[in-house]
């Protein structure tokens, strides 16, 4: 109670560093937020930066510069193992983790027809399996220590569907609401949800889906639909991350904020510029006005849509695309 709210607000300088748990940190948000964090000016946090393979350490080494070995240490973890989930948790010193950030995520894009199920439930295993079993792994020990706090990178995608993303959407719908449901019995333990929403962020996530759009050859997927997906979904999507994307720093950032909250809040959207899309579900709760205005923009004004989205990209420089 008390005593973490003053150290939270740094009224107790002395407080001991919070241990915080990330995974998927060989790129993109994880990394950023990992870095972010282990630089903390009032060095607040002890981060244990995880990513399943540690042949992809260098990146996240080089960025944490000095950091690296004194509030920063890489450990390796596997979100769809229980031993290596087990074992990484094993090595942490104490065994305890004060906030654990489930960052571990991937897309899949495609008409669902051309979408094998075991493709499908990798999808799963990883984005929100991978969460759960994280999850059950650290709640004993927050729940012993009345205090926690469990960070979810869910997305937009958490909160709307987008066409040809049905099973990415669906793996971020689940998290949302698994996590909503934990976080009204986690408050009798003093243990804080919090759901964070990106939009598109340029990171390694578009390259590997465009790669997998090139590539992939959906099959017993029908002429109309492989036309819809190539010819006009993926062009727009291309042009949204192009204007409105954010980079992996200011999603970083955001959680950043949210973790040094007392009373971190059960979601947060990232980005203001993409707020307009997500309002259009928000205002209308049967969907309608969402869904039709979604469908379109993408198959009948076209034209609009880039229109919008330059308008919505005012101001701002054109975001890197790409790995760091
Ligand atoms: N980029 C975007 O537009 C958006 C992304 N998000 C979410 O943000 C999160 C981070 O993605 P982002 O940084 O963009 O993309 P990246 O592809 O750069 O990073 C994804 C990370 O997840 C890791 N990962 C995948 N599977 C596993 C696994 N089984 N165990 C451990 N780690 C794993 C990857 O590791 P490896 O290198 O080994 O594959 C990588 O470190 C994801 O949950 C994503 O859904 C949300 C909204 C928008
Ligand atoms: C094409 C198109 C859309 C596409 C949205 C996309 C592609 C969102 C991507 C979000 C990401 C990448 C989240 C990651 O978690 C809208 C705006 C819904 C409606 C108009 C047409």
């Amino acid at each position: 109670g008390g005593q973490s709210h003053a150290s939270r607000e740094g009224i107790n300088m002395a407080a001991a560093p919070r241990t915080v748990l990330i995974s998927g940190c060989s790129s993109g948000i994880g990394l950023e937020l990992a870095v972010q964090l282990a630089r903390d000016p009032r060095q607040r946090y002890q981060v244990v930066a995880t990513m399943r393979d540690l042949r992809k350490k260098e990146t996240l080494e080089a960025a944490a510069g000095e950091a690296l070995g004194q509030t920063l240490t890489v450990a390796q973890l596997d979100v769809c193992s229980d031993e290596s989930v087990a074992q990484c948790l094993g090595s942490i010193q104490g065994g305890e983790v004060d906030v654990l950030v489930n960052n571990a995520g991937m897309g899949t894009v495609g008409p669902v027809e051309g979408l094998s199920i075991a493709a499908m439930q990798s999808i799963f295993d990883t984005n929100f399996f991978g969460a759960v079993r994280l999850v059950k792994a650290v709640l004993p020990g927050m729940k012993r220590r009345r205090q926690g706090h469990i960070v979810v990178v869910s997305s937009v995608m958490g909160l709307q569907g987008v066409m040809f993303n049905d099973v990415y959407a669906a793996s971020k719908f689940a998290l949302e609401g698994f996590f909503e449901s934990l976080a009204i019995q986690l408050l009798q333990f003093n243990i804080f949800i919090s759901l964070v929403e990106p939009g598109p962020v340029a990171t390694e996530f578009e390259g590997k889906l465009l790669a997998q759009a090139s590539t992939a050859e959906f099959p017993g997927t029908d002429p109309d639909t492989l036309r819809y997906f190539r010819d006009f979904y993926l062009p727009a999507s291309r042009e949204l991350f192009r204007s409105v994307g954010q980079s992996p720093q200011e999603v970083a950032q955001v959680i950043v904020k949210i973790i040094g909250k007392a009373r971190p809040p059960l979601r947060r959207q990232t980005n203001a510029r993409y707020s307009p899309l997500t309002l259009l579900k928000a205002l209308e709760p049967s969907g309608a006005l969402y869904v039709r205005t979604a469908h379109s923009l993408l198959f009948r004004w076209p034209r609009l849509l880039n229109l919008g989205l330059r308008c919505l990209a005012w101001g701002r420089l054109p975001t890197r695309v790409g790995p760091r």
